[in-house]
């Protein structure tokens, strides 16, 4: 019985980010994990025929010891479980469904009977439809955040990939197309996203890919849409010539692994044979790095990436031969997280209506409900705090001010020491914060600095982007609602362009921020300013 209640406290429990999965994981319950996720899950294709059988029968004003969602769960069961509800036949529970099953199964035959399904098969199919059909009218793209898959290229490709892995799937042309049609009978589908190369989206509640032979051989990766934005505009197109790219790259911070792993495919799928480069990947956490590694091994890396364990980019000197050649640097340092949004995928059941003529038990206090708070809109919202083994970010989220601007010191410091790399020309720096302070504001800062002055850096403009990044709608602004310092923004219209944001809730997608920082390679990459003054000091000797 208690793959019941178990099934009823995780649909209940207050949500702390993770997949639906991860959460049933670690629930610590006492019934087997995949026998819950397969209850819920096959419940939730059910859920409103069982909600109209249930109240039809009307159980819940019969049976007190019932409540909606243990009714759903129990009615399920009962009327499609090979060996019907997974409990001793003395269990009160059990009894107090199956006292009903004369009543309930007629309520089931009627329900068919008013489809006009002559099977069971029938039934499901109409079923689905009545669910799509109500998911049409409240779902469109907004809040909707489908499962992206980044295709590794060093491991496999695209066309690979969609003959295999997603053999099944049949393409869509939207994200909206994407959320209507979840669930749809005529199998799964899936949604090439027109930005971002080698990138795929599927619906959120279908298969757990973390367990599929193409991601445990590395072939694909499970990377949100916004994080693949500072490796593509890094790296930008390949020239329509066929141009490559030179030198070297350092991904400051970079456990565990996503942007390090992603400019690793694109360099490769550009410049299969080109065994020169290489990427220094390092991370000041130990720990991290850990996973950075397991991560480098696992896309096929090692080769073209050197990981730098526990090393504070800070800390790294610029002139170090080692770095002579590094032409690109990808900085996504630690911020806030404020865009994160956790991907709530657990299915939220339609419940049978409760019975209103329940009396509850006076003189003690009443013990609480499995599902006292389901559907509330608590339980609805997309939590804003979680943190799961896939999270990028490594701090939990928090907006106090005063921490802001601490973060965003250390952000501009960041960035600021990569624009003194001797040869770099270009710079990615990227946030999942929505804060300005964090964003154009720490952009606006290191336009000032004098690094940025003295060696030329200037914003990439949005012309000079890679294609699918100048075709992202969303762009830098000037004000954040009630932030008080964006008067210290001197971003110009063409640099507020220059910056690429992401809105949570908007395109599948949380909150993220990147821009590219470029300098014009003139007199080999030396510091202009520099060879400008040590002319001058030779003209006044
Ligand atoms: C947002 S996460 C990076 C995510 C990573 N880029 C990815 O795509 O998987 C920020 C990382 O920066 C690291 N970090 C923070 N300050 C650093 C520093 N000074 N030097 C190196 N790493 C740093 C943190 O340990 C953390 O792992």
């Amino acid at each position: 019985m208690s793959l019941y209640f178990d099934a009823a406290s995780i649909l209940t429990s207050p949500s702390t980010g993770g997949s639906f999965k991860s959460r049933i994981y670690s629930s610590r319950s006492k019934a087997s994990p995949a026998q819950i996720y397969a209850l819920i899950t096959e419940t939730s294709k059910w859920d409103v025929l069982l909600k109209e059988v249930i109240e039809n029968a009307g159980i819940l004003s019969l049976e007190h010891k019932l409540t909606p969602l243990l009714a759903l769960l129990l009615v399920h069961d009962h009327l499609f479980a090979k060996n019907g509800i997974a409990a001793p036949a003395t269990h009160p529970l059990r009894q107090a469904v199956e006292r009903h099953k004369t009543r309930l199964k007629a309520e089931f035959v009627k329900a068919r009977v008013r489809r006009g399904c002559a099977t069971v098969e029938q039934l499901k199919a109409a079923v689905s439809r009545e669910k799509k059909e109500k998911n049409k009218s409240i779902q469109n793209t907004t809040d909707y955040y489908p499962r992206w898959i980044r295709i590794n290229n060093l491991r496999t490709s695209l066309e690979e990939q969609l003959g295999s892995t997603f053999s099944s799937y049949r393409r869509v042309d939207s994200l909206a197309q994407l959320a209507q049609e979840e669930d749809d009978e005529n199998g799964p589908c899936l949604y090439i996203d027109p930005h971002i190369p080698d990138l795929v989206a599927v619906a959120p509640s279908g298969v757990d890919f973390s367990g599929s032979t193409a991601y445990k051989n590395g072939e694909i990766i499970l990377q949100d849409k916004a994080s693949c934005f500072p490796a593509y505009l890094l790296v930008g197109d390949a020239g329509a010539n066929g141009q490559t790219w030179q030198g070297n790259i350092v991904d400051g911070c970079a456990a565990p692994g996503n942007k390090t792993t992603h400019l690793a495919s694109i360099l490769h799928k550009r410049q299969p044979n080109d065994k020169k480069r290489k990427i220094f990947s390092m991370d000041a956490s130990q720990t991290r790095s850990r996973t950075l590694q397991k991560m480098v091994s696992l896309a096929g890396a090692d080769d073209i990436v050197t990981i730098l364990p526990g090393q504070d980019f800070l800390a790294v000197d610029p002139c170090d031969t080692r770095f002579a050649d590094v032409t690109g640097l990808l900085l996504d340092p630690s911020c806030s997280g404020s865009g994160i949004v956790g991907r709530d995928d657990v299915p939220v059941l339609t419940l049978p209506a409760a019975a209103t003529t329940k009396t509850q038990p006076t003189g003690k206090k009443r013990k609480r409900k499995h599902d006292d708070n389901y559907n509330s809109e608590e339980n609805k919202k997309p939590p804003q705090n979680g943190m799961n083994t896939t999270d990028e970010n490594d701090l939990p989220t928090s907006s106090d001010p005063e921490r802001l601007v601490k973060l965003s010191n250390l952000q501009a410091r960041i960035v600021e020491h990569a624009l003194s790399f001797p040869a770099a020309t270009r710079v990615t720096y990227s946030t999942c914060s929505i804060h300005s302070v964090e964003n154009e504001g720490v952009v606006s800062r290191i336009l000032n600095s004098d690094v940025a002055k003295r060696r030329g850096w200037r914003l990439l403009r949005r012309d000079e982007q890679c294609a699918g990044l100048q075709a992202w709608k969303y762009r830098g602004i000037r004000e954040e609602a009630g932030s008080e310092n964006s008067s210290a923004l001197s971003l110009s219209d063409s640099d507020l362009d220059a910056c690429i944001r992401c809105w949570p809730g908007e395109e599948g997608l949380g909150g993220f921020f990147v821009t590219g920082f470029v300098r014009d390679q003139e007199g080999n990459g030396e510091d202009q300013d520099e060879e400008e003054e040590e002319e001058w000091e030779g003209f006044s000797d």
